[in-house]
Order: C-alpha cells, then structure tokens, then sequence
C-alpha cells in the first residue's frame, strides 16, 4: 500500500498549521507578528512591546509596558533547586543543554502543571519570560565555576539580561542594541524549533515539555546553532582577505557556511540581518574599529557572487554579541530566550485549536 499524499522532503513550502501568530510574507517583503511588520517595529519599538503584542495580542502604552516589566520583575527568582541542579551537571555541559535541563525541570515546580487553559499557559509564559535570563546566564556561570549572578530590579528588563551576562550596566547604546535583538529574534513563523514545540503540544503536553524540545532544536547548527558558528568561523581568521580564503575553502569542500541561505528567504536577504548589520555598523563606529564589519561585508559579497546566497540573522548577530562582550557560548540560549515569548504564544495557540500532529510516511524498506 502506498499512500498518496506527495512526500516533500524537509516539508519544504509545507503548511503545518493555521496561525493567527506570524507569517512570512515573502512578495511583500514583511515578516508580520499579530498584523504589524516586525521590520518596522524594530525601528521605533522594543522588546517588551513585542512580548505585549505576542501575548495580548495589541502593542501596549507606556502604562501597560511598565506594568508588564513590573509583572516580569516580580517573578524574576528562579527555585534555588535549579541552582543545585546546575551544580551537579558535568562541566563540560553546554549552555543549551543547560538550559534544556533548567526548563525542564522547572515543570515540576508548576503547581497547576495540567492546566493548559488560556489563563493559566499565559501567565505561565510570563513566568518563563521572566525567569528565562536568570536561568540562561546562571547555568552558564555554574558550568564555568562562576557565581551565579543576581537580576538588578532597577534595570529595564533587556537592560538587566545584558547586565547579567557582562557583569556591567550597559550603556543606552548597548542596551538598545542588545534589545533590539531580541525583537528581532522573538518570533519567525513556522521554524523547525516552533514547528517542533507544536507537535509536543499537539498531545496535550504541556508548555515547559514544548519548550524543552524547542531548546534542542534551536541548539542545532542548521538553526539557532549558526550565531555560535559564524563567530566561531569569523575568530579562525583575522583580516577580510584570510576570511575569504576561508570562505573559498569551505565552498570547495563543500562545507556549508554558517549564517547563509535560509529555507524562505533563500534568494534575498533576511530582512531582520539588514538590521543587525547596522548595529553592527553603530558598534564599530563607537570603537573606531571596523574590522568585523569588513570581515563580514567581504563573506556577504563572497556568498553572494559564489553561491548566491545572502546573510541570515544569525551572521550580523554574532559580530553584534561579540561586540556587546557577550561570550559565544551564550549566543544560541540568548537566541531561545528571545523566542521564548513566540513559543509560547505558539503552544497557546496549538493548545485552544488542537489536532494531533500524525502524519505518514513512504515505506521504502524490504519487501513484505
Ligand atoms: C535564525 C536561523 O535559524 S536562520 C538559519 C541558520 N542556519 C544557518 O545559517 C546554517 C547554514 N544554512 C543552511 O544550512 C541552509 O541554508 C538552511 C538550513 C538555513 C536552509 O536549508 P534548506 O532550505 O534545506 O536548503 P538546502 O540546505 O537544501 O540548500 C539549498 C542549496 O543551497 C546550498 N546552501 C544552502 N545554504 C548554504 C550555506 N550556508 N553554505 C553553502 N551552501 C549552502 C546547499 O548546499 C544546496 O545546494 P545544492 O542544491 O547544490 O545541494
Ligand atoms: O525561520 C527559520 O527557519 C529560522 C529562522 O530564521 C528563525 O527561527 O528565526
């Protein structure tokens, strides 16, 4: 028996759901969030409006967003278990892992854990929401025998993840810079780590299980993976001619190059790395040193001409990250805490309009 459904590999131009969530609208050019374009908002709105927007469904006035950081502030603590937990994991643990495993066990610390009505998922978003820095920077501190670091309750919300990463307050400039990014990576459709919390959700499991699969797909390098990659690929060499050389190499092997080609945005440029490029642009010109920019500018126009392919996000935010004194290892966990908020505005979604994920499959093994 064969079915007769088209196997499309990578269910590549797939569509897995219907979502009232975000789209890539490819002709015109717009990744839209909840109506608006999420390009335009990152010119004249932050992060915390995007999280209003994702989860309430409107972008808030100034009051609103101050009771929502008040909201996030006040749940800040993370259970001290989670500290012990971090403690005992091997130290050669990745930041992602560590996460997964911080995520996940705060499940057990929900007391309504099988609740998954509309008010009980939301709040429980808000909560990872705020939780979601101290527990990313803390787990990377314990695996590097660092102290965990407490959130500063008189920082804006982006301002204090920054802070808690570099253990310094950071500059207006810094701060808008790094929150930028995290609107610009808070929500993208229908990505593999979204598309991968659905399914979970679609049993009926609940958020913290949703997100731990998210967290694993993020990790890979095809995905979240690559911001970690492209700084690792930019640090082998140190001028614009040795990293074309690089380029060049790889291509010849070829090696996939981390930061390029995106399965909707294959022949243009993600929209979202045009911006992080000007942060990029702002960084080097308050140091005076524009080698990264040129480093990168050289790869783009290597891609282009060689393979045709242009930047994702992930190659301008690496440079920004290492920028803003960021370690690498946290590049892809910031990414996840991020998307977060999109997430779990996708398991919400999944949870009030649920079908089961089961599809088929082409059996092409022996006989029988
Ligand atoms: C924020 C994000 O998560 S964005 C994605 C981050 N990931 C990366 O940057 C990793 C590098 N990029 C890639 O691996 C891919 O472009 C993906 C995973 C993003 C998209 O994958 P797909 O849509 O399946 O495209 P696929 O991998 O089939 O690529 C199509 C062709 O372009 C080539 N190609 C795609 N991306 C790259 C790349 N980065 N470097 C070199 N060649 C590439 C492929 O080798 C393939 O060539 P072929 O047809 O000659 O075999
Ligand atoms: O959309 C994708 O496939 C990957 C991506 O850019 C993201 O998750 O931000």
């Amino acid at each position: 028996m064969k079915t007769d459904a088209k196997f499309v590999p990578g269910l590549a131009g797939v569509v897995a759901a219907e979502t009232a969530i975000s789209l890539l609208d490819t002709e015109k050019e717009k990744i839209v969030i909840k109506g608006h374009d999420l390009i335009a908002l990152s010119k004249d709105k932050d992060y915390l409006d995007i999280v209003n927007l994702l989860l309430e469904d409107t972008l808030p006035d100034q009051t609103t967003k101050t009771k929502l950081e008040e909201k996030l502030k006040a749940l800040y603590d993370v259970p001290t278990g989670l500290i012990a937990v971090f403690k005992s994991l091997p130290k050669a643990t990745h930041p992602m892992d560590g996460l997964r495993t911080g995520i996940s066990v705060l499940a057990g610390y929900d007391e309504q854990i099988d609740d998954r009505s509309l008010a009980v998922n939301k709040s429980r978003a808000y909560d990872l929401l705020a939780k979601l820095p101290t527990i990313t920077v803390n787990s990377y501190r314990i695996l590097n025998n660092q102290e965990p670091v407490q959130p500063q309750q008189e920082l804006a919300y982006s301002a204090n993840f920054l802070y808690m990463i570099t253990g310094k307050v950071p500059t207006e400039q810094e701060a808008k810079i790094f929150d930028r990014s995290l609107l610009l990576y808070s929500e993208h459709e229908m990505p593999n780590s979204t598309f991968t919390a659905r399914v979970i959700a679609s049993t009926q499991s609940d958020l913290y299980g949703a997100l731990t699969g998210a967290v694993a797909s993020l990790k890979g390098n095809l995905h979240g993976g690559a911001n970690e990659a492209v700084m690792y690929m930019l640090r082998e060499v140190d001028s614009a001619a040795s990293f074309e050389e690089l380029l060049m190499k790889k291509l010849s092997r070829k090696e996939k190059v981390m930061g390029f080609g995106h399965r909707v945005y294959m022949n243009k440029m993600d929209p979202r790395a045009l911006m992080m490029k000007e942060s990029l642009k702002q960084l080097c010109e308050k140091n005076g040193d524009f080698l990264l920019l040129e480093m990168c500018e050289a790869g783009e126009k290597l891609m282009k001409r060689e393979k045709g392919l242009y930047p994702n996000l992930d190659y301008y935010a690496a440079p920004v990250y290492w920028l803003l004194g960021i370690p690498i290892q946290l590049y892809t966990p910031i990414f996840f805490s991020a998307r977060t908020v999109g997430l779990s505005a996708h398991v919400i979604e999944q949870h009030q309009h649920n079908r089961i994920f089961r599809p088929r499959v082409h059996y092409i093994g022996k006989p029988y």
